[in-house]
């Protein structure tokens, strides 16, 4: 067998990893944009965020109270009352012996001070304030300067992707913009004689499009810029056309993946330079799924995901391969954030696909996530991924599970 037989033979019925593997190889992040704190969620950093300031900068009482020199307390002490000490206006002189500055949560703890009693334990009369503590509280409700993060830390690294917690980090490390990943521009093409959009009265034999809202949302969530291109019917040269006259970084196609007569989007794509490198998959659902690059334009190839049509093999295959691909594209981590259960329900030994199966998650009175994946598999139905929220892995011919095995599963982020 020649190199290119050997080539050619080995695109078809690829494991999920090898698929993956030849879809990440060529992919890397498309570039660098600096964008405002506030319209940075989701994106992901590409430069750590590194702390250039002590937080809090100075040691701040945790409390509202009155902070004295804790040598000075003892049974019946009385404290004169020096002045006050508030978040945003310190008290600019040292706390001297037998003297009580007033304080309030966040504010700069006085020199000297290394006590805040707090004022439910405090009783003022005129420029004096009686103080007692039945138990010392240990670090004397101070924070001590840089606490929370020292100047030098790095507080986020490239590759994180910004959430509200990592997004109020930047902030309170006083970072007004960051650098981030360019959002990949991805093109979704759904095919197929028989789709009508949603609003469009169909003919008795059409359905209403329903895959590429589904993706463009994924792809949205994933961190790209999603366009939705006109759906195409099956016809080579229109698919052609379209994909010609689009513009992307990435290109997801939905149905016409198969081997059917109707079956043209690679087909058309290969008239416009197609480079296959994955035909099928050995995956249940969503075996047609192939990928390729797009060359024509001799700029070092555009990746396109191919997708099957029906709609739980397109949003299976969508998150084993487009999730990840779009995290190499931005420089994320495009591992799988697999996590796992015990199931609720026995299953049969599988056949010679991977399975993901969709399933529903719920948590025992134990602690225990219990996982039941649903009865019907069949990869047309849309009102099963629906109620699902997480897919089950059965390994290539896994034997036969019972009730309380663990297996493997993979969160659907569902709103
Ligand atoms: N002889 C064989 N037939 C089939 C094979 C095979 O290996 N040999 N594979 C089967 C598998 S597995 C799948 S999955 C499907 C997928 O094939 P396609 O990608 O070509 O999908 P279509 O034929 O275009 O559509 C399948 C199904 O999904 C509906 N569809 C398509 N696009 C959309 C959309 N955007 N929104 C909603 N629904 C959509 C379409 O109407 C069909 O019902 O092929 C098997 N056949
Ligand atoms: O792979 Mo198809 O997605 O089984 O129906």
């Amino acid at each position: 067998m020649g190199d290119d037989d050997l080539s050619r033979k080995t695109l078809k019925n690829l494991t999920v990893d090898e698929a993956r593997g030849r879809m990440l190889a060529g992919a890397a992040r498309l570039g660098v944009e600096e964008v405002p704190l506030a319209k940075a969620l989701g994106r992901v950093l590409a430069a750590p965020v590194v702390a250039d300031r002590d937080q809090p900068p100075f040691a701040a009482s945790a409390m509202d109270g009155w902070a004295i020199r804790r040598a000075d307390l003892v049974p019946g002490a009385r404290f004169q009352i020096a002045g006050e000490s508030a978040a945003g206006q310190a008290y600019g002189r040292p706390v001297e012996a037998g003297q009580a500055v007033r304080i309030f949560t966040g504010a700069p703890v006085p020199r000297g001070a290394d006590l805040v009693v707090i004022q439910e334990n405090a009783t003022r009369d005129g420029d004096t304030v009686a103080l007692t503590i039945d138990r010392d509280p240990p670090p004397g409700n101070i924070r001590p300067a840089g606490g929370d993060f020292r100047s030098g830390d790095v507080l986020l690294t490239e590759g994180a992707r910004l959430d509200a917690w990592r997004l109020a980090l930047a902030a309170a490390a006083g970072w007004p913009n960051l650098d981030v990943a360019v959002r990949p521009r991805v093109a979704i093409l759904a095919t197929g004689d028989e789709l009508v959009p949603p609003g469009y009265v169909p003919a008795p034999d059409q359905i209403f499009e329903s895959g590429s809202f589904a993706l463009a949302a994924l792809v949205e969530a994933w961190g790209g810029q999603a366009t939705r291109l006109k759906a195409q019917a099956d016809d080579r040269d229109a698919i052609a056309r379209a994909v010609a006259e689009a513009q992307f970084d990435l290109l997801v196609t939905v149905g016409g993946a198969s081997v059917g007569d109707h079956d043209l989007v690679k087909p058309a794509l290969q008239t416009l330079g197609l480079d296959l490198r994955v035909q099928t998959v050995a995956v249940r659902p969503g075996k047609p799924t192939w990928f390729g690059v797009l060359e024509a334009d001799g700029v070092g190839g555009r990746p396109v995901l191919g997708l099957p049509g029906n709609p739980a093999s397109a949003l299976v295959c969508a998150e084993l391969f487009l999730r990840p691909l779009l995290a190499a594209l931005t420089g994320a981590d495009p591992g799988l954030a697999i996590e796992t259960g015990v199931l609720a329900a026995p299953l049969p030994a599988n056949g010679p696909r991977e399975h993901w199966m969709r399933a529903a998650r719920a948590v025992d009175p134990d602690g225990r996530v219990r996982v039941t994946p649903f009865s019907d598999q069949d990869s047309s139905l849309i009102g099963v991924f629906s109620r699902a929220d997480c897919l089950v892995l059965r390994p290539a011919g896994a034997a036969a599970a019972d009730v309380g095995d663990v297996v493997q599963l993979l969160p659907l982020a569902r709103g």
